[in-house]
């Protein structure tokens, strides 16, 4: 089924989420700007933390429409809303990074034009390999470029860009210049971007109707939660899996705690139902903010907390030291970040996921290097994986499925909440005094 949320006026939308990854200061949120008419309440650094190291540390949303693309005309669409998700730079919030890049269609990767590939763009470059299928590259800061030699530059550093991008699944994505804020921090206010249109009109001949359903148990990822006076207590975010009313009852599961959905709005509309992929703010009553920061809400009892979990594992070629037997990571599943002791062994692919728990696999010393790039796989309780509890279908880049898988038991040092079927990165974060070694070690 489509994406569709209701828009203006009860029109319905096409609802399109673009992750916005790269480097830290290659112009992200100047991007975002630059792109945003309509900034939602979590947009641009507003996070006082943020401001003070002066890097984006939070997921900054906001959005903008623009009309249906020809190619999807009598789709039933009047208009596409894009949500922008402007994803942190720093290498050690690779947490923030997953949990944004769970809910993105689409990834524009922004690369310094005067800097080229730079040590976080390989490791968007992984993190996009394993969250989502459609990239482009945005390349900014134009203006920083010699006039007379501008265009050869651009299509220099285009074709070097390009190269890198052979060797991972993008090859062939396309490589769009801009100068997103031309004469950086002390430009005029006056000054405006140069070739968004142009990346606008790109990004339109790219959009897609995402594969979302409003079946399934309800699921909402909450980036932000303050009060309104008089109102309540407001958490935003974005639909995971399945759909949600006014008046329906939805748990909080870390806190055991439910709630009645008062209100709700998308991009500052009321709205009466939200589904997957839709960012909205939901309104719940007598409930404290401070309780709850980053965090998953889903109908009572569907979201399991597990100690322990199985995971399909696969090394990211980027990653130089072992993946040993008794090794400790550092699991980032959703929003969370737990230590997790790692036990690997091999097998073929379960039938249904489920584990024959009869049967025998073979036990591994340390996970072998992937042959392939980077691909997908699934991690969870085997029970829940075995349950099929629905969600998000992703197009992927995964390798076909193999007779002979790699598994990791992985168990964790306190209980965390997650999806069933969610994708973990196992990383080693206390190596980041190596920054220009990728963290990415293993992911699930
Ligand atoms: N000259 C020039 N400067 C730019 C351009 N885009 C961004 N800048 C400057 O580059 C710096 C970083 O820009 P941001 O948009 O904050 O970069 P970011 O990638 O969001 O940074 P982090 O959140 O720290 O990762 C700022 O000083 C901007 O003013 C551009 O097109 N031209």
């Amino acid at each position: 089924m489509a994406a569709k949320g209701k828009g203006e006026g009860g029109r319905r939308s096409l609802n399109f989420n673009v992750g916005i990854l790269g480097h830290i200061d290659s112009g992200k949120t100047s991007l975002a700007k630059a792109l945003s008419s309509v900034a939602s309440t979590a947009s641009f650094d507003k996070n006082p933390q943020s401001r003070e190291r002066g890097i984006t540390l939070d997921l900054g949303f906001s959005s903008f429409s623009m009309p249906v693309p020809a190619h999807l005309e009598g789709g039933g669409y009047e208009d596409v809303q894009v949500t922008l998700v402007d994803c942190p730079g720093h290498a050690s919030l690779i947490r923030t990074i997953i949990g944004g890049a769970q809910i993105i269609d689409f990834v524009i990767l922004v690369v310094d034009i005067t800097k080229g590939i730079q040590t976080q763009t390989a490791e968007c470059l992984v993190i996009g390999e394993i969250t989502c299928s459609h990239l482009m590259v945005v390349l900014n800061k134009t203006d920083l470029t010699e006039e007379s030699k501008r265009d050869a530059h651009i299509s220099k550093m285009t074709k070097r860009i390009s190269k890198t991008l052979e060797s991972t699944a993008f090859s062939g994505a396309l490589v769009v210049p801009v100068a997103a804020k031309p004469g950086g921090p002390d430009a005029p206010p006056s000054q405006t971007a140069h070739g968004i249109d142009n990346l606008v009109q790109v990004l339109s001949s790219k959009v897609f109707v995402p594969e979302r359903s409003a079946s399934g148990p309800f699921v909402f990822s909450v980036d932000h939660c303050f009060p309104i006076r008089g109102q309540g207590t407001v958490m935003t975010g974005t639909v995971l899996s399945g759909s949600v009313a006014l008046n329906d009852t939805i748990e909080i599961p870390f806190l055991k705690v439910t709630k009645k959905v008062k209100s709700m709005q998308m991009f500052h509309k009321p709205v009466q139902t939200a589904m997957q992929g839709d960012r909205v703010g939901i309104c719940v009553t007598q409930f404290d903010p401070k309780q709850v920061e980053r965090c998953l809400v889903a109908a009572p009892g569907y979201l399991p907390t597990l100690e322990a979990g199985i995971a399909q594992v696969h090394k990211v070629s980027y990653h130089k030291f072992p993946c040993t037997t008794g090794a400790k990571f550092h699991v980032t599943i959703g929003h969370e970040t737990v230590m997790g002791k790692a036990t690997f062994f091999s097998g073929p692919l379960p039938v249904n996921r489920e584990f024959d728990l009869e049967a025998e696999y073979p036990f591994l010393e340390e996970l072998p290097d992937s042959k392939t790039k980077v691909a997908e796989a699934k991690a969870g309780s085997d029970k829940e994986a075995a349950e099929g509890h629905g969600h998000r279908e992703r197009e992927t880049n995964s390798e076909p499925a193999t007779q002979e898988s790699h598994y990791a038991l992985l168990e964790f040092e306190k209980p965390v909440t997650c999806l069933p079927d969610s994708i973990a990165i196992g990383s080693r974060l206390d190596t980041d005094v190596h920054i220009h070694r990728s963290h990415c070690c293993s992911y699930t």
